[in-house]
């Protein structure tokens, strides 16, 4: 029997946002970070873009989900991720099987890293199973 002998796994992570823990929100000395530091860290969280919306910074993505229920549990696991953090995304469903989530500080009314750890472990939700499959169209 010829045994797959797996490479090992080389994930070489200079900081892994998922692992790290948000901050209380009403710590005195938090500021908002500068564009700048912001486009640096996006890069760290993938499929999250950074936008700006009246003059305030968030990250925002978007999914297409199965069905309006899905999408429900969508916001559910959201919420249990959110509660544990104590740091809460803006979530939206629109036209019935859109999530649409917004990440931003409102307590500094701009970014902190806060909004890139809650990005980057949404990003660890195991999120399959809600997602419809997007067929590439040719
Ligand atoms: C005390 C607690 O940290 C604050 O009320 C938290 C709750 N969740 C929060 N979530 C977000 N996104 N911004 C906040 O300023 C915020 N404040």
């Amino acid at each position: 029997m010829i045994r797959m002998i797996r490479p090992p796994l080389l994930s070489i992570k200079i900081t892994d946002l998922s692992i790290k823990k948000c901050v209380p929100c009403s710590r005195k000395e938090l500021r908002p970070m500068t564009e700048e530091a912001a486009q640096h860290l996006i890069r760290q969280v993938g499929e999250w873009n950074l936008v700006n919306e009246g003059g305030t910074w968030k990250l925002h993505r978007s999914w297409k989900v199965k069905t309006f229920m899905r999408g429900m549990e969508f916001f559910q696991l959201i919420a249990a991720l959110a509660e544990a953090e104590g740091h809460h995304p803006d979530i939206h469903l629109v036209g019935w099987n859109n999530v649409k989530i917004d990440v931003w500080t409102h307590a500094v009314g701009g970014l902190t890293e806060n909004d890139f750890i809650l990005a980057a472990k949404i990003n660890k939700l195991n999120l399959h199973p809600l997602l419809r499959i997007e067929v590439a169209n040719e």
